[in-house]
This record gives C-alpha cells, structure tokens and sequence, in this order.
C-alpha cells in the first residue's frame, strides 16, 4: 500500500489583505496550515483566535492550525473549538503535552506535536500513541523563506521507525523549506503531510501544488 500524501500550504506567504481570495486559491490543497505566532515562542507576530475563525469560516479546505506560542496548555484547546481539523503545539511550550493532546482530541480535533530543530525527539517516541501527527521542523520557526535543513531527517526517520515498530496511523508533517528539489527528500525519510509557503504562493498556487504533489509521489513508501 503507498501512503497518502498531504500538501498543506502555508498562508504566511499569502497576501493577508486579500485572505480570502488566496484561500481560494489553494482549493486543490489537503489542508490549509495557519501558523499562529506570539512574538514570545518566536520572534515574530501573526494572529490569533478571532483571525483564525474568520479563516475557518470562509476556507474551502480544513484548517491545520501551527501553534507557535508559549503557554500552548492554555490557548490550543480554543482552536480545536473553532472548528479546526487539526490543532498542532510544540513539545517547547506545553507543560504537559499529553493532557493537552487529550483535550485537543476530546474537542474533536486531531492533535499535533512540533518539534524544533534543537529538540530531541527520545522523550516523545513512547507518547506517539497520544498524537494523530507529529511535526518535524526543517527550519528554526518564526518566519517563511528559510532554507530546508536536510540534517532534520534523522530526527524524521526516527518517527518513522517508531510508528511502524507501534502500528501507528500517525501523519508525519514536515515544515520549513519545502520546495520541490526538497520535498522528495522528506519523503524518503517517511514525511507524509508538507507545509510549504513560499513554494506555493510564489508562482500559480494551483500549479505549484501539482508540482509539489508530483515531486512527492516519486518518492512515496
Ligand atoms: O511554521 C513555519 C515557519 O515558522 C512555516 O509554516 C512557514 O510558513 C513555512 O514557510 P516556507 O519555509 O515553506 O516558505
Ligand atoms: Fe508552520
């Protein structure tokens, strides 16, 4: 059986004053990824619940909400209230992160964990039966545009062997750099959903998601 593919493009390179229209624009995509920034976790300031309800009312695709916020306990049980499809926090800024998964997961959303680079990914392998994804970081989080850090596969690889020693129906999301020279490299080493912003919504979107969804298949397990 080959696994299926996700391509979740990310609307921090979209064009905020025209949201809807470049909502539009991804119709073709699985999810939209909606990062969620607090200028505390990362140095960089984006929305929160009130913006992200707007999308959630309007998109045509389901929301898979990036939270890059500290005191994540507090806040992502909110957005799997407003009706995103999945609500992912990072290891970082959670004090108990199976809790909250729980939580995320009652509300009704799928819950995801993020990793950044820096973090080992050990603690967590035990815990994957709690998440429905597990997000690998390819850049340090705050901004679009950044260069792909291929010595993230290890971590991702990791993941990988742990789902399928568990049996597990976890999706492995990648985020950061993802283009098309890159995304085949994720693939190989068993990511199976891609976040990618500047490589969707720096040429036609519906183009560019084709592309990434070609580049992908060649290296499906
Ligand atoms: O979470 C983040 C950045 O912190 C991402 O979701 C970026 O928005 C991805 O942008 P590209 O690297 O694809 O341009
Ligand atoms: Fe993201």
């Amino acid at each position: 059986m080959v696994t299926a593919q996700r391509i979740n493009p990310s609307i921090l390179s979209a064009d905020f004053v025209n949201l809807q229209a470049e909502l539009e624009a991804i119709r073709t995509a699985d999810l939209v990824h909606v990062d969620v920034m607090d200028n505390h976790f990362v140095p960089n300031l984006t929305m929160g619940p009130p913006i992200v309800e707007r999308i959630q009312a309007v998109s045509p695709v389901p929301l898979d909400v990036h939270l890059m916020i500290s005191d994540a306990d507090r806040w992502a049980p909110g957005y799997a209230e407003l009706g995103a499809y999945s609500v992912t926090f990072h290891a970082e800024a959670a004090a108990d992160p199976v809790a909250l998964a729980r939580r995320i997961r009652d509300i009704g959303a799928r819950a995801g964990i993020a990793l950044k680079p820096g973090t080992d990914p050990e603690p967590y392998l035990e815990l994957l039966p709690e998440f429905d994804q597990v997000l690998v970081m390819t850049v340090e989080p705050g901004f679009g545009g950044q260069s792909f850090m291929a010595d993230m596969m290890p971590k991702l690889r990791r993941f990988a062997d742990a789902k399928a020693k568990l049996g597990l129906d976890l999706w492995l999301q990648v985020d950061g750099g993802i283009t098309v020279d890159t995304i085949g490299i994720a693939a190989e080493a068993g990511a199976d959903t891609f976040v990618a912003g500047s490589a969707v919504y720096g040429g036609v979107p519906e183009t560019r998601i084709a592309e990434l969804r070609a580049a992908a298949a060649t290296h499906a397990h």
